[in-house]
């Protein structure tokens, strides 16, 4: 019998330290399907201690200046970079995706997110104004919050708790962050790295276990005024029910139906490629992910053939491999999930080009049972198919003609979610214009994830409440009062 393999014990980290919890959750290897790790299955009371841990941090960080709360952004940056490697084959382990894109994306973004919000914290103004005729002046000033409640999804998991972490310590508040029981590992690994670069005990708190646990402790505590989410719809819904009680401020960054529009002058040779990767990149499991590809009709069949054939290279591998573009999904049952979308739209009389139930995946022997899927292309759907409208998550895209800007507009914009989009023309006109009509929080043209950490990240519609930047973030995780001085 194989000998007992050494599981990865997980603990909280609440005011500095390293606390167990009396229950544990199992957490997969996707590429293998075998537990090899636990995570803490903590509760309310895991919480209480976290808000206890916080609150006595946060008198003492809040009043540190700006310029001191960014010299340890920046010492945390560099304990992160120093430890880029072992983190991103640590991401690429707990989550499927490829050590290649671990290391070229996810990590060194949780890198850049530290660094950027130190120098953006040093940079906000405030407003003035002033009434001489009454002898009075108004100004605004900002302070932090409080305690910030963070939850945060597994697919990308270290680049976006960070994305929450940095800003709101760097505005002055302590925080309670809740990772996905899915992919909790790097969580805890940097909190391994806080007391080298300078964090004090209490200013972030890492409390592990499932959402409707400790996920729900967190969101309906009196003493936690903000919660910034990231994840479903379904389980936003949960929050804001649970929070409105208490009128907490919420950021909700929620998923997308993202839709691709490549009109007939668009540069096929820059179009295809970047369509593939937006389709496919990290397993389909971004919430800016193309699912809908609309392609003017004279170019059609010419896409579909290049876009297929440029999908079919795109190789699905063990995450070690270097030749690998896409991993394994995140879990068996989001692979059945995913699959039952193929299945749903097979059944609609949909065609399925390449992918899921076409072609042939190849695995060596220990990844047989992994949680991998072929990339899927579906054609010949109706825009009202679900895998038109619901958010697959997934490795699988639709491909669609259209034949007018007015028609393509209308239908891009039927959908209830409101993220992501791209536009493929060098009509400079055109995208404007068209950009400008579809009803989605950010935009690409003749490019896809070139992202500007300054200007406002988010969707609108179902795809969430409020904007994550260096503004945003900072607007979030602050309150603005307005004084006004009689002289
Ligand atoms: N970034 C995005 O847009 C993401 C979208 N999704 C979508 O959500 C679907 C389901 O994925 P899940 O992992 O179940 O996402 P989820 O939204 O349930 O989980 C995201 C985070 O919320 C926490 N959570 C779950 N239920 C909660 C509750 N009642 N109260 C507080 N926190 C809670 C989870 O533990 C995790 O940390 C995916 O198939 C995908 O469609 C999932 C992850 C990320
Ligand atoms: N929120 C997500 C991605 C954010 C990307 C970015 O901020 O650059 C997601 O996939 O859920």
């Amino acid at each position: 019998m194989a000998g007992k393999r050494e599981l990865l014990m997980l603990e909280n980290f609440i005011g500095g330290k390293f606390l167990p919890c009396n229950s544990y959750i199992d957490s997969y290897d996707p590429s293998t399907g075998e537990v090899y790790c636990k995570v803490p299955n903590s509760g309310k009371e895991e919480i209480e201690v976290a808000v206890q841990a916080a609150r006595e941090a946060f008198p003492a960080w809040s009043s540190r200046s700006p310029q001191e709360r960014s010299l340890i952004l920046n010492r945390v940056a560099d304990v992160l970079e120093q430890s880029l490697e072992e983190l991103a084959q640590a991401e690429s382990k707990d989550q499927g995706k490829t050590l290649t894109l671990a290391r070229t994306m996810d990590i060194p973004r949780s890198v850049l997110n530290f660094r950027f919000f130190a120098s953006s914290i040093q940079h906000h103004v405030s407003d003035c104004t002033e009434m001489s005729h009454l002898g009075c002046m108004h100004y605004t000033v900002r302070t932090p919050v409080g305690i910030a409640g963070l939850i945060s999804p597994w697919n990308l998991p270290l680049y976006l708790l960070t994305w929450k972490i940095a800003p709101a310590i760097a505005a002055g508040n302590t925080v309670i962050a809740k990772p996905s029981e899915l992919t909790s590992v790097t969580a805890w690994m940097f909190c391994k790295l806080l007391d080298k670069a300078g964090v004090p005990p209490g200013v972030i708190n890492v409390v592990f276990g499932t959402g409707p646990r400790v996920g729900e402790a967190l969101v309906s505590h009196p003493e936690v005024p903000v919660i910034s989410f990231t994840g479903s719809q379904p389980t936003a819904e949960r929050i804001t029910q649970l929070s409105a009680p208490h009128c907490k401020k919420l950021s909700l960054e929620l998923g997308g139906k993202n839709p691709a529009i490549i009109f007939e002058d668009a540069n096929l040779e820059e179009c295809i490629p970047a369509t593939v990767r937006s389709s496919f990149a990290n397993q389909g499991e971004i919430c800016l992910c193309t699912s809908r590809i609309f392609v003017q009709r004279s170019i059609y069949n010419e896409f579909l053939k290049r876009f297929v054939e440029a999908t079919r290279k795109w190789k699905v591998g063990i995450p070690s491999d270097p030749s690998a573009n896409m991993g394994a999904l995140i879990s068996k049952a989001h692979l059945e999930k995913v699959r039952s979308y193929v299945t749903k739209a097979h059944a609609e009389g949909a065609k399925i080009l390449c992918g899921e139930g076409v072609d042939q995946l190849s695995l060596p022997l220990r990844n047989q049972a992994g949680y991998f899927m072929l990339p899927t292309v579906i054609t010949d759907i109706k825009d009202e198919s679900c895998c038109m409208t619901e958010e697959i998550f997934g490795p699988v895209t639709c491909v669609v003609p259209f034949d007018s800007e007015e028609e393509v507009i209308a239908r891009a914009n039927g959908v209830k979610y409101g993220l992501g989009a791209t536009v493929w023309s060098k009509d400079v006109g055109r995208i404007h214009r068209v950009a400008k009509r579809l009803q989605s929080g950010l935009v690409w043209t003749n490019c896809w994830l070139i992202r500007e950490l300054n200007l406002p990240f988010g969707g609108m519609k179902s795809s969430g409440i409020g904007r994550e930047g260096a503004k945003d973030s900072y607007d979030f995780f602050t309150e603005i009062k307005t004084i006004t001085i009689k002289y």
